[in-house]
């Protein structure tokens, strides 16, 4: 592209050679504070990114941000002049919009969402949501009343989380939802060896009990296929994305994470039901860690597999 951006100002210098560089375009000046708010949160949130930030003088149009893509070495996130922050991906630009979703929270239940099915959370519950991504299915899980702990392990994600939980903060008629959700930039086993099951073997009396684990793990693209037509669900756009930042468990880490999670369950007496894990799968897809669940819940394009332990 000729001259279409000023770089502007190099900020949250890190001595740490794990951060990584990102690029973040904003509209005009009067975004400054909502840019500076950015730059608290990977602060306060300590994620290992830098961010760069720089003024857009064009309007980005669908081929200028594909080629921005294609000429930059950085991950390129975007702040629009709704201050709604997306990450710019082969061109898309991807988001939770977890505004989209009001219909949907607003009628979830049971009936109308398997994963609740599943789940069966209550607002009583205390879940962890594994594998948070674009946090869609946590939302879910917290329209029950539930609180949610989102773990996703790559900074750019969480920021795109914590950003949108503030941003959708500002609205009323989100704000109790938004408060039962916690975001962490962590890797799911390490979370789960320090808080869980470290303390299992010391200090069971600082850790909070867990109804229910969620896993949403990647697969391969191919995953959503029938085996046998070759036919099924395209993956979104918003998976799309996600397979350039994130890979597939080998089976050695899914068997790891479904054990984990396990004991994560069974490591303190739930006060009400059994402690479950639940796994989402595509319909077709093979079981996780090979292990055969307990009870299944599937629709056209999407199984869950729910493992429970007794108490
Ligand atoms: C398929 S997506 C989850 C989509 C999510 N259920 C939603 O509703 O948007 C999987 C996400 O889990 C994250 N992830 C994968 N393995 C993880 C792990 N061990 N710890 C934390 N996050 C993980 C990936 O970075 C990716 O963002």
């Amino acid at each position: 592209m000729s001259e279409p951006l000023v770089p502007e100002v190099a900020s949250a210098l890190y001595a740490n050679a794990a951060v990584s560089h990102c690029r973040l375009f904003y509209m005009n000046e009067a975004q400054q504070p909502q840019v500076e708010r950015l730059q608290a949160l990977v602060t306060q949130h300590q994620l290992s990114l830098s961010l760069v930030t720089e003024l857009v003088t064009v309007k980005l149009n669908q081929k200028n941000r594909e080629q921005l893509c294609v000429e930059s070495t950085q991950p390129i996130l975007l702040l629009d002049d709704k201050n709604k922050l997306s990450w710019l991906s082969n061109g898309l630009s991807v988001t939770p919009e977890w505004d989209k979703l009001q219909r949907r929270v607003v009628s979830a239940g049971r009936k109308t969402e398997l994963l609740l099915q599943a789940a069966k959370t209550t607002a009583d519950s205390q879940v962890i949501d594994a594998t948070a991504g674009f946090g869609h299915d946590s939302l879910i899980l917290a329209s029950t009343g539930a609180q949610v702990t989102m773990l996703e392990q790559q900074p750019i994600m969480a920021l795109l989380l914590l950003a949108e939980q503030h941003r959708m903060s500002a609205q009323p008629n989100w704000q109790k939802l938004m408060a039962r959700l916690q975001i962490i930039n962590t890797d799911a086993l390490s979370y789960f060896d320090n808080h869980y099951l470290a303390d299992f073997q010391g200090n069971l009396a600082m850790t909070k009990a867990v109804d229910v684990v969620y896993l949403d793990p990647m697969f391969p693209n191919d995953s959503y296929q029938d085996s046998k037509t070759g036919k099924g669900a395209k993956v979104g756009k918003l998976m799309q994305a996600l397979h350039h930042l994130a890979s597939p468990p080998t089976a050695a880490q899914e068997l790891q994470l479904l054990q984990s999670a396990q004991a994560v369950v069974s490591a303190i007496d739930t006060h009400k039901q059994q402690g479950r894990v639940i796994v989402k799968r595509p319909k077709d897809a093979p079981l996780f860690a090979q292990q055969v669940p307990d009870e299944s819940w599937h629709n056209e394009a999407v199984r869950f597999d729910g493992y429970f332990l007794s108490v």
